[in-house]
């Protein structure tokens, strides 16, 4: 395939190399707000910034490229842009993390909530860690965690940091150099504590997934995620 790349950070780069091992060609590297030909691609990764993604995301519908995106911090806009998607019969697939891991370990935490559910005198805590030059806080992965524990328990949000209210799930946002991305869910009570985790080890896992989701989402239209790329019950 023919890939544009949307953000040539430390994503960019790195999905980079695992596209040219995998047989692709790079044929756009976005790195700023520049004007690109898209319909050169077919197909484009954006892994970017929270302010540029959705621009890069619609420009790909309106020019029949279809979209992989892993930017996070954008998606107050990601219904306006499943609209655009629609009317243009765009193909998109949006995820807070592409790695096999952590898409099972949203399966795990699902399952766990909803055991938790009926189950009193346990609070519910989050935390997750990442590089120091992360821009959004918590990230975008964790707001899924919360979101997974929402559905499956009488939580009804998540605050960043400290809970405001008992009905709300406290995110603590760590920043410390070159963490990759850890991820935990605590249930504590007074007698004992359950916790998952996972723990990125580097960015490979999550480049490896957004280039396994470009080379699924050729030739399909519509917006999917990567619990279909992957085919999880
Ligand atoms: N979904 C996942 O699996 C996953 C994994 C890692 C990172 N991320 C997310 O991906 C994003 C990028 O992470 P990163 O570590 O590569 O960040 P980064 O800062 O290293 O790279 C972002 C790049 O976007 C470029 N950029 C700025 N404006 C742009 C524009 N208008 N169009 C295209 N590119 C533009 C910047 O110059 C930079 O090169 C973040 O939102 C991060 O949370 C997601
Ligand atoms: O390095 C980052 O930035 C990451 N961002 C994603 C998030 O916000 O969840 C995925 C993990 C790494």
């Amino acid at each position: 395939m023919k890939i544009a790349l949307l953000g040539y950070g430390r994503m960019g780069k790195e999905i980079e190399k695992i596209a040219i091992s995998r047989g692709h060609e790079i044929v756009i590297r976005k790195a700023a707000d520049t004007e690109i030909d898209i319909t050169q691609a077919d197909v484009a990764i954006d892994f970017s910034i929270p302010t540029s993604a959705f621009e890069n995301i619609t420009n790909c519908f309106r020019n029949g490229v279809p979209v992989v995106s892993g930017t996070t911090g954008w998606l107050d806009n990601y219904s306006k842009a499943l609209d655009i998607c629609e009317e243009n019969k765009g193909a998109f697939i949006y995820a807070s993390n592409f790695s096999v891991g952590v898409n099972i370990f949203f399966e795990l935490n699902k399952q766990l909530a909803k055991m938790m559910s009926n189950i009193d005198n346990y609070d519910i805590a989050m935390e997750e860690i990442h590089h120091t030059k992360k821009l959004d806080a918590p990230s975008g992965t964790a707001i899924t965690l919360a979101e997974g524990i929402i559905e499956n328990t009488s939580k009804e949000n998540w605050d960043l940091d400290e809970a405001s209210s008992e009905n709300n799930i406290p995110i603590v946002a760590k920043r410390i150099p070159e963490v990759p991305g850890t991820h935990s869910v605590w249930y504590n009570s007074e007698v004992d504590s359950i916790e998952i985790k996972h723990t990125a080890h580097s960015r490979k896992g999550f480049a490896l997934g957004a280039v396994v989701a470009a080379e699924w989402l050729l030739g399909k239209t519509g917006v999917f995620t990567m619990k279909d790329v992957l085919n999880i019950s």
